[in-house]
């Protein structure tokens, strides 16, 4: 039997459209060399020559993918062609949403699309009999998860999963939305329900914790987890939200084109004339370091001092009064300035002594932050020019207090020079944001169910609908720890994702006598990741140990662990330890490959040791534990410097974080839901 026939439709592997059908125009084999002719629908031949079966230039065309069908799972042959041409045959009719069995396939449209969204269209799917099939939709995703729930009384979860850009956000919102409607969710006594004060926070969450990147203006720069608890009849009656893992290295670095977070500029467009004075920000977005790193300071078609407006507003009818949000945006002004804080090398007597403060004590901008954080200047100037080492700065504030009162035993001071007075100054401005930022996300925290708080999510009264929202796959032209840690999230959802999906199935079909899974006689292919899993997160001798590891040795480098990354899976087949060459040109020896299920991203590891360690330095922590300002003292206490001053404790911190992204509960709502 000939490999093609003529007459057949096929698709044909297209440089810029993917995949294209075509049509076998003659196929033929000659002592066994195969070859075959296929006209493209413009009437272009393609040549084809030594075809083999497992040939990547052509695959099988499904005949329902040439139409376009709206459940994928129906198609005979689930090849990429297949798939790939029927989502665009659906999109060129604006229809973006396409279903494989219980899984929703969104293709982002760039564009409102009318009626996709309205009081109507929530209807069909809430009226929709159990038996019918809607149109897929994030509603009837949300109008699934829903019934499993009242029908079964068991939790369930939504995992949205996608590259930067792909539309992860928007869907959640509609499906909160959905959600918000469907359980008559309307809070009581005037208070807004828990769905719709999840949609309040939005504006709050992407101000602080959204940034313009290279591939989305409006990119999420953290994950989220959103619980809206469901009780006895189906209403809602809690909710509760964690995030994860804010991209901290954004406030003090922004790569070319990239913005830092929205509330910046915002704050910058939108304060007043009275506040610009009194938080010094008369110079605009363009005066500001931490503003201009990525040299851009507007969103066309982005109106930053509305989005201010906007942001008071939500956050005064989520329960923030005038006093906290003043404060908030002092903190912020603060960071602002603490960054455009510069330092020139100091020399006595011809010998490197550190360095100081450009424009000394008197030097505006560092009036500014001082007055802002509530700490006197001069001792600002000392925090940041010089580090205490010794056993008084290894020990931990003391917890509960303002700071200060160390049991000092010994501590020598030592000046830093100005590139380490640089990483001192980055460190606090880091830390007072990620501080304000946990500290903010703590009081949006929704109404709990009283069950839920009081027994936890075991309570087998209330159930839980959880949607969870990460930052997507990365891969842009450099990498750094961040895109390592978002990819290792999204390697770990993956795995979830095949194990249920695919390797609970092939177990079955195992026990069946049949070695593969099949849907409908067609073999299903998917590629297992836990090798990739296992070269990152392996103990002792995984990417992230080995990390860890280097960041605890006193002399611990980046250099040096790329050495031993090197050394240490050379060989190893998802690890890219050769020089990639581009454009004829070797990339640096500071960089390293993995083969992630999406692709091989190449991680530039400079930095990979500092940023894992994410110390503050002891002095400056204590400083701003000791403000005059309550409010700094407050939320410095709540979280991040209290913890990064402790070194002992730190070590580990982001990629520990990262771990946590998965909790066990969400696996098991996971599990359950694709099990359903
Ligand atoms: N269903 C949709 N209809 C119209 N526009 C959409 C839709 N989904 C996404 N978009 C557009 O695409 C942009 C990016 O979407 P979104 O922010 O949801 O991506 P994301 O996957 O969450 O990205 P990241 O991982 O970077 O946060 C949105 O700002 C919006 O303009």
């Amino acid at each position: 039997m000939s490999l093609l026939e003529t007459n057949q439709i096929v698709y044909s592997k297209h440089k810029e459209e993917g995949w294209l059908p075509a049509t076998v125009e003659s196929a033929q084999e000659v002592g066994g060399d195969r070859s075959a002719v296929l006209r493209l629908e413009s009437g272009d031949r393609v040549h084809l020559k030594g075809l083999s079966s497992d040939d990547d230039k052509w695959c099988l065309a499904d005949q329902q993918s040439l139409l376009g069908t709206d459940d994928m799972v129906k198609m005979d042959a689930l090849t990429e062609g297949s798939v790939l041409h029927n989502l665009r045959v659906r999109y060129r009719d604006y229809t973006i949403y396409t279903a494989v069995g219980s899984i929703l396939v969104a293709v982002n449209p760039y564009q409102p699309l009318p009626r996709l969204y309205d009081e109507a269209r929530m209807r069909v799917y809430s009226a929709a009999a159990t038996d019918a099939t809607p149109p897929p939709h994030p509603y009837h995703l949300m109008e699934l998860a829903y019934r499993g729930l009242v029908s079964d009384r068991a939790s369930q979860s939504i995992l949205i999963s996608g590259e930067s850009g792909a539309g992860k956000t928007e869907t959640t919102k509609y499906l909160l939305q959905y959600l918000s409607v469907r359980a008559g969710d309307g809070g009581s006594g005037g208070s807004v329900g828990v769905a719709e004060a999840v949609v309040q926070q939005n504006p709050v969450m992407e101000a602080f914790a959204n940034a313009k990147t290279s591939r989305n203006n409006n990119s999420s720069r953290f994950g989220k987890y959103i619980k809206v608890e469901l009780g006895g009849e189906g209403g809602v009656c809690g909710g509760h939200v964690t995030t994860y893992l804010l991209e901290k290295m954004r406030v003090v670095q922004q790569l070319p084109g990239e913005r830092n977070y929205h509330v910046f500029y915002q704050l910058c467009a939108g304060a007043n004339a009275a506040a610009r004075e009194e938080l010094g920000l008369e110079g605009g977005a363009e005066s500001f370091a931490l503003l201009t790193g990525g040299g851009c300071t507007a969103i066309r078609g982005v109106d930053d001092a509305a989005g201010y407006r906007l942001l008071q507003k939500c956050l005064g009818s989520l329960g923030l009064g005038e006093e906290a949000r003043e404060s908030l945006v002092r903190v912020l002004a603060a960071v602002l300035h603490l960054g455009n804080i510069n330092f020139d090398p100091l020399e006595i007597r011809g010998q490197d002594a550190g360095s100081s403060i450009a424009g000394g004590l008197a030097d505006v901008t560092l009036q500014h932050a001082a007055r802002l954080l509530g700490v006197p200047p001069e001792k600002l100037v000392t925090s940041l020019t010089v580090a205490l080492i010794g056993n008084a700065a290894d020990g931990a504030s003391g917890a509960g207090g303002g700071g200060g009162g160390r049991n000092s035993n010994f501590s020598v001071s030592v000046p830093l020079n100005v590139e380490a007075a640089r990483a001192a100054r980055d460190a606090v401005a880091k830390a007072i944001y990620a501080a304000a930022f946990s500290w903010l996300v703590g009081k949006l925290t929704l109404p709990r169910c009283a069950v839920c708080s009081a027994y936890g999510d075991s309570s087998s009264d209330t159930q839980f609908i959880g949607i969870l929202d990460i930052f997507g796959f990365e891969a842009f032209g450099t990498n750094s720890l961040e895109q390592l840690l978002i990819n290792y999230a999204n390697e770990r959802l993956q795995q979830q994702f095949n194990f249920f999906v695919f390797k609970l199935e092939e177990q079955e079909f195992q026990a069946e006598g049949l070695s593969a899974v099949y849907v409908d006689e067609c073999r299903v292919e998917w590629t297992d990741n836990s090798e990739i899993l296992s070269l990152l997160e392996a103990k002792p001798m995984g990417l992230l140990s080995l990390l860890n590891e280097e960041a605890t040795l006193k002399n611990g480098t980046s250099e040096n662990l790329v050495k031993r990354y090197r050394q240490g899976f050379d060989g190893a087949p998802c690890f890219c330890n050769r020089m990639p060459v581009r454009g004829g040109a070797t990339l640096d020896e500071a960089i390293f490959g993995v083969r992630h299920f999406a692709g091989e991203v190449y991680y530039t590891v400079t930095g990979f040791v500092e940023k894992n360690r994410d110390a503050v330095p002891v002095a400056l922590a204590d400083l701003v534990l000791d403000s005059s300002d309550r409010f700094v003292s407050q939320i410095v206490l709540y979280c991040t410097v209290l913890y990064c001053a402790r070194p002992g404790e730190l070590w580990g911190t982001t990629t520990d974080a990262c771990r946590e992204l998965l909790p066990h509960d969400i696996l098991f709502e996971f599990v359950r839901f694709c099990a359903a």
